[in-house]
């Protein structure tokens, strides 16, 4: 018998979460049935859709979701053999049973130099997010002004050098100086930190004049309805996140949008990756190959032991996290 430890949804968040709407329990899992596997997972994912999907999509006491990279241990699924290692959403938990449906296999050959915690990040779901956003959402052209927020982050850092790959001028903001250097160091061609600069629309006129074609959305709230305002005629607006947002008790109202949109004829598009799952295989090649090639720069936060998993999750809704946020267990 194998007991699993698992992190559980103890109270609905108020709020910013807190470290007591988190519950530590263990479980014992049952004996495989013919077709399932048994998983350990070895780096755990921190994702800020967490936040918004647990209040919506789980009730109290359940298990906290979640992917992460796993170890098949044991396997009664001829597809699935012991060693191999898979990408699941098994949820905040030490050891999982899978029917193998939602088991994906690291793409293969895996380079040796590369972490496979890679599979959760740049090669991964946020990695790929980046890809089909900027690619079919913001339709980037040679010669556009790109700009993204939260853009030393997971996704954020990823849309910067594909924007770079795809010949556009590059204008990213994080909130950390750190961050920043770090930014002009992987080749965005201006950065700054939006927590200092005074005022932002200032930063965003000063980093680029003529305003810009592409916005890539990771942040929501205030910040777009100031980026809102600068961009250019048919800009296309990419709205993948609203991290802003995510701990607020009561729905805001901002600025409305109409006015921009009208004027500078703009297309705004919300999207949700998955929207893609046909094409997974395509985008995570071509993150692998200029992950390999050098042209994508990836960054990880790591942090160690599996009872520190909510600490993480909080500290990455802060913007602790310089880089993907990884567990490792
Ligand atoms: N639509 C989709 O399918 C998907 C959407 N997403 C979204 O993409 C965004 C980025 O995700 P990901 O790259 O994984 O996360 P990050 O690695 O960027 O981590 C979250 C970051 O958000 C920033 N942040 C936190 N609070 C605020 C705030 N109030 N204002 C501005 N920035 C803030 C912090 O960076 P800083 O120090 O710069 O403030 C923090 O480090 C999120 O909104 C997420 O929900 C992600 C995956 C899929
Ligand atoms: C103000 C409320 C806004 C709600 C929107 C919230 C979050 C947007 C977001 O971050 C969405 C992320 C979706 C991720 C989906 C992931 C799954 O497909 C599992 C991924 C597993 C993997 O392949 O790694």
């Amino acid at each position: 018998m194998v007991k699993a430890k698992v992190w559980t949804l103890k109270n609905h968040f108020q709020g910013f979460p807190k470290a007591s709407d988190f519950e530590l329990k263990e479980v014992e899992l049952p004996k495989l049935k013919d077709g399932e596997v048994l998983l350990a997972s070895v780096f755990l994912s921190l994702d800020p859709y967490m936040r918004p999907y647990s209040q919506k999509s789980l009730k109290e006491g359940d298990k906290m979701m979640g992917s992460q990279v796993a170890r098949i241990v044991e396997s009664k699924n001829p597809t699935y053999h012991i060693g191999a290692f898979a990408v699941a959403n098994g949820g905040w938990t030490t050891h999982f049973i899978s029917d193998g449906k939602d088991l994906q296999l690291l793409p293969t050959p895996w380079p040796e130099t590369l972490p496979i915690s890679l599979a959760l990040g740049t090669i991964g779901m946020p990695g790929l997010t980046a890809y089909f956003g900027l690619f079919e959402i913001c339709r980037i052209k040679s010669g556009d002004i790109l700009l993204v927020n939260s853009a030393a982050g997971a996704v954020g850092a990823v849309v910067g050098q594909l924007a770079k790959i795809g010949g556009c001028k590059v204008v990213g903001c994080a909130g950390s100086d750190k961050k920043v250097a770090y930014l002009k160091q992987i080749g965005f061609d201006e950065a700054f930190n939006y927590k200092t600069v005074g005022s932002l629309e200032e930063a965003l006129r000063k980093a680029s004049p003529s305003g810009y074609d592409c916005y890539f959305d990771n942040v929501g709230g205030e910040f777009s309805d100031i980026a809102l305002r600068q961009m250019k005629k048919y800009g296309r607006i990419a709205v993948c996140g609203a991290i802003s947002l995510y701990n607020d008790e009561e729905l805001q109202k901002g600025p409305y949008v109409q006015v921009p949109m009208i004027y500078q004829e703009l297309c705004m598009e919300g999207f949700i990756v998955s929207r893609w799952n046909n094409r997974r295989e395509e985008g995570l090649k071509a993150l692998l190959k200029w992950v390999v090639e050098g042209k994508i720069k990836y960054h990880e936060d790591v942090t160690e032991g599996f009872e520190n998993m909510p600490a993480a999750f909080m500290g990455m809704l802060k913007g602790d996290n310089f880089g993907k946020a990884i567990l490792k267990m």
